[in-house]
């Protein structure tokens, strides 16, 4: 798994403890597990369906430098299947995971349509026109 994307934990992202709120880093992985969704659907359309149970493991602070982790566990019909995993960049202790986030490629009618994927591919050349 490629750890593709870093943040820094900046002080509007921390919640009234001094640690980072978790709907900060829930809304970064939304849309970092979308764009990894859509360049392996090559579609740009695609929603959120699903997430299993989130697993915060360790808490990040300001200053902290995190990335993220994401990799197709499933290439369904019209579906993809994401793991997850958020960890310190300088430490490489685990921040928190999510075993399935769910994707599914739609239609111009929001209508699920089959994306006929069945492995991971590279992204360099994905939404070139
Ligand atoms: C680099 C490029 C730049 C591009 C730059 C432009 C971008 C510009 C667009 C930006 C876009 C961003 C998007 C961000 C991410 C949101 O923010 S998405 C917003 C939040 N999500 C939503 O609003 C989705 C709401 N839900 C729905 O609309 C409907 O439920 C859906 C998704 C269309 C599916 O409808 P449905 O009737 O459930 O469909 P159904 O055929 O039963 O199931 C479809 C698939 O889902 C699976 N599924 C259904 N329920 C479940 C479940 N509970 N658990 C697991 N799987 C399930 C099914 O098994 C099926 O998979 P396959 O077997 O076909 O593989």
């Amino acid at each position: 798994m490629n750890f593709h994307t870093r943040k820094w934990v900046k002080p509007e992202d921390l919640n009234a403890n001094g640690t980072l709120f978790g709907g900060s880093l829930l809304k970064w992985i939304d849309e970092e597990a979308a764009i990894y969704a859509m360049c392996q659907l090559d579609n740009k359309r695609v929603v959120t369906k699903y997430m299993s149970e989130i697993n915060f493991l360790s808490s990040a602070v300001q200053g902290d430098i995190i990335e993220m982790g994401i990799v197709a566990t499933h290439f369904g019909n019209t579906s993809i299947t994401l793991f997850c995993e958020v960890r310190n960049k300088v430490t490489r202790h685990s921040i928190l995971t999510i075993n399935k986030i769910v994707f599914v490629n739609i239609d111009e009618n929001f209508s699920p349509v089959p994306h006929g994927k069945t492995k991971i591919t590279s992204s360099s050349d994905k939404f070139k026109d």
